[in-house]
């Protein structure tokens, strides 16, 4: 960042001097100078006095190249965040118009009244009065929640879009039979993962689209200016003053240019929609486990965080269910390891973990083969509380995977007896009892309060530990890489989904 005060009144002092005495004030934009740097006599002064001169401060610009390459390097931290700046098409113009033949005009009105019926000339309302050509209305701008957008990331690359302005009324002079509206501009259709929130710039929650095809109006285009006839001034005004559908700016002037558009800047912000949130330290096999039940195909290695960013999947319904069950699906999402300390910003930190607003169940995914799978497993509980306490009373399965390896085989009962021992038989409070909306509400809550301090909790709620949270629904062994014990895994899922005994 580059600070700069006006050139003239820095231009004369001592780079040196500068450095030394000056300090900026990066919130106020000020920058603060001894008033003897500023060459302002007062002798009758001891103290030092500070002159405050307003300085604006211009961000020195990375270019867009050294954008693209942080991006393609680390996609994990732009693909579900993005400022982007929409403008709406200005109306196009109308026109002043004569009147050629305004004899032969009121003569054929004449003629028709007489009974003889010709057709007018011009585009006439139903009472008779003349109907002139308006400009066209400029291109709305709208979001829409679209199935084949998965990320953010090309918002990155490009963060502008201009809707088109509408048309002129193609003519100047004469009003003739042919003339027309200028044409209405397209609406600008911007396609966004579905589960994309958009606020605007500033923080104003502007629409939730977690629906294919939900969509939101954030620009409109600019009306288009009427049309007026060239005639005396009082003869205008009295037919305007006749007319109802004028457009007329605040200070009551007919419009004949068309009206500019909007610009907003608005925050796109991807919440994934997912029914199921898989959750683990890196390596414990949430990819393996999601590309075994699900024809997802995550990245999987034996190295940590090899997923960057929540790779989705869909469960399909059990057929001996009828078919009303089996249609239904539910979607997974594999998030990024946890570590301990991701919510002071280890590993891959935890804004990955807002993905998880929308789930309705968690799988925790525990390597039983590990060191200490049940600190293990504490610690993801650990880090989901401290990023959203709300989380933790969510319901959730334990699955203790790689049992075809002997060191988990042999410790299995006892790790089960372990884990389904911590946590209480509290029932889940009431924001879980899937309304979403309460769960947006909340979750919009404590996304503002973890801004402000890493793991606090919301305004009055009390801590509580992790033992003081219900326990699992289930915890189940298994080896998703030899595909052992699946079924039963699938059953714990599938029970809370479709109730299946
Ligand atoms: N023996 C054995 N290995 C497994 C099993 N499941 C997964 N693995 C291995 O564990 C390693 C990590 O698996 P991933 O599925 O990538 O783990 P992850 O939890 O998604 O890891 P991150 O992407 O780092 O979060 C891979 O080498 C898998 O082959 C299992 O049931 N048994």
């Amino acid at each position: 960042m580059a600070y700069t005060a006006s050139p003239p009144l820095l231009s004369f002092m001592n780079p040196q001097l500068l450095k030394d005495h000056s300090s900026f004030n990066f919130y106020s934009n000020r920058l603060l100078l001894p008033t003897r740097l500023v060459q302002q006599k007062r002798s009758h002064s001891v103290n030092t006095r500070y002159r405050i001169i307003n300085c604006r401060h211009a961000k020195v610009k990375e270019s867009p190249s050294a954008n693209l390459a942080a991006m393609m390097r680390e996609p994990h931290k732009y693909f579900d965040q993005v400022i982007i700046t929409v403008r709406s098409g200005d109306g196009g113009h109308g026109a002043i118009l004569s009147m050629p033949n305004q004899k032969s005009d009121s003569k054929s009105q004449e003629k028709n009244n007489q009974g003889r019926r010709k057709k007018s000339l011009y585009k006439r309302d139903f009472d008779g009065s003349l109907i002139l050509p308006m400009g066209g209305h400029g291109g709305d701008v709208v979001i829409y929640a679209d199935e084949s957008k998965d990320s953010l990331l090309e918002f990155h690359k490009k963060s502008r879009y201009n809707a088109k302005r509408g048309g002129n009324v193609d003519a100047m002079g004469v009003l003739t039979s042919q003339l027309h509206d200028g044409f209405a501009a397209p609406t600008l259709r911007i396609p966004v993962p579905v589960g994309t929130v958009v606020k605007r710039k500033r923080g104003m929650f502007l629409a939730d689209l977690a629906r294919p095809g939900d969509e939101i109006l954030v620009a409109r285009g600019g009306h288009g200016g009427i049309s007026l006839l060239e005639m005396p001034e009082h003869k205008r005004k009295k037919i305007m003053a006749l007319t109802t559908n004028v457009v007329r700016d605040d200070s009551d002037k007919v419009l004949v240019l068309g009206q500019p558009g909007e610009e907003v800047s608005l925050e796109l912000i991807l919440r994934v929609v997912a029914d199921v949130g898989l959750v683990g330290l890196p390596n414990a096999g949430k990819s393996t486990l999601l590309a075994a039940i699900t024809l997802a195909k995550p990245d999987i290695a034996d190295y940590p965080f090899t997923t960057l960013m929540p790779n989705l999947g869909r469960l399909d319904g059990d057929p001996s269910l009828g078919a009303l069950k089996y249609s239904s699906e539910a979607t997974l999402a594999d998030l990024p390891g946890l570590i301990e300390g991701a919510h002071l910003g280890k590993g891959l930190g935890r804004n990955f973990l807002r993905h998880l607003r929308r789930t309705r169940l968690l799988v925790h995914v525990v390597d039983a083969a590990a060191e200490d799978p049940v600190k293990d497993y504490r610690t993801v509980k650990e880090e989901l509380r401290m990023y959203n306490p709300e989380y933790l009373e969510r319901p959730y399965v334990v699955v203790l995977n790689k049992i075809d390896l002997p060191q988990a085989m042999d410790r299995l009962s006892s790790l089960i007896q372990e884990i389904s021992k911590i946590g209480c038989d509290e029932a889940p409070s009431e924001p879980e009892k899937n309304s979403e909306e309460v769960v947006q509400a909340l979750s919009f809550k404590s996304e503002q309060a973890n801004k402000h301090s890493f793991g606090s909790l919301n305004g009055n709620r009390k801590e509580k530990e992790v033992d003081e949270y219900p326990r699992p629904l289930a915890v189940v062994g298994v080896s998703v890489l030899k595909g052992m014990r699946i079924d039963e895994m699938l059953r714990e899922i599938k029970r809370f989904f479709w109730c299946v005994d």
